[in-house]
């Protein structure tokens, strides 16, 4: 494993153009205040943020990692979960998707019955059932206030053919490390050599445009503002 990193998408592609290694693009998704945010910056910005606010659109974080001597990039789409902040991108998010990682909030019941229509968009844009899908129950910290028991996340997993991981963003010692759980699909991703890795180079322009639109401010200074905390510990 090598350096890690949080920048913008146009920053992250002038330094990929030069080394040309094979990137993936994992979108991340769920209900607003799960911490999709937080778990991306943790595996990318090596620990829990400080604040948070809303994603807007989406934000990208990326970290490049050594697997079996070869360099790879994971670049993840944090989406926004509120329908109001993700309406004009959702189209760009499922282009060239390689993975997909589902997230719900152990400690919010609505989270978890959301899941169903989340794979319901990921089908409408056509993703194919192909490519790595995973299951992470987020703030397993929340100890007292668990309201999605494992038995049941991990029957809906099975029954969408998907590996579960509880985990928390917040105390990394808890339940699965978020760095293994992106570990191992990484590994997957590699093993799994795509046909089309992403170039960022044969982007179209508009796309990392409105990419780039979307994510100014936000990575700015890192993850900065306003805290919308749903947890209760
Ligand atoms: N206790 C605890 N709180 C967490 C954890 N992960 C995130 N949070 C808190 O949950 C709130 C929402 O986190 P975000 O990462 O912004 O959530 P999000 O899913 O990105 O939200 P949207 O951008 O609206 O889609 C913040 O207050 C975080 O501090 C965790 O593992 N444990």
């Amino acid at each position: 494993m090598n350096g890690s990193s949080t920048q913008t998408f146009a920053q992250s592609g002038a330094l990929l153009r030069d080394r040309k290694q094979k990137t993936f693009k994992i979108i991340v998704i769920g209900d607003s205040s799960v911490g999709k945010t937080c778990l991306t910056f943790r595996f990318c910005g090596g620990h829990f943020p400080d604040r948070t606010e809303a994603t807007i659109g989406v934000d990208f974080r990326e970290r490049k990692l050594k697997i079996d001597g070869e360099d790879i990039v994971l670049q993840l789409w944090d989406t926004a979960g509120q329908e109001r902040f993700r309406r004009s991108m959702v189209q760009h998010y499922y282009r060239n998707v390689h993975a997909v990682v589902f997230v719900y909030d152990v400690t919010r019941m609505a989270s978890f019955m959301s899941l169903p229509s989340w794979i319901e968009e990921c089908n409408h844009h056509s993703l194919s059932y192909n490519i790595p899908r995973i299951l992470v129950g987020n703030k397993c910290d929340c100890k007292d206030h668990l309201e999605v028991p494992t038995n049941v996340a991990q029957r809906f997993a099975d029954r969408h053919s998907m590996p579960l991981f509880e985990t928390s963003a917040k105390n990394d010692n808890d339940c699965d490390h978020v760095e293994a759980i992106f570990m191992t699909l990484a590994h997957k991703l590699k093993a799994s050599k795509p046909m089309m890795p992403i170039d960022p180079t044969q982007f179209p322009p508009e796309d990392i445009h409105r990419a780039e639109v979307m994510s100014i401010g936000r990575e700015r200074n890192g993850v900065e503002v306003q805290n919308s905390s749903s947890c209760y510990c």
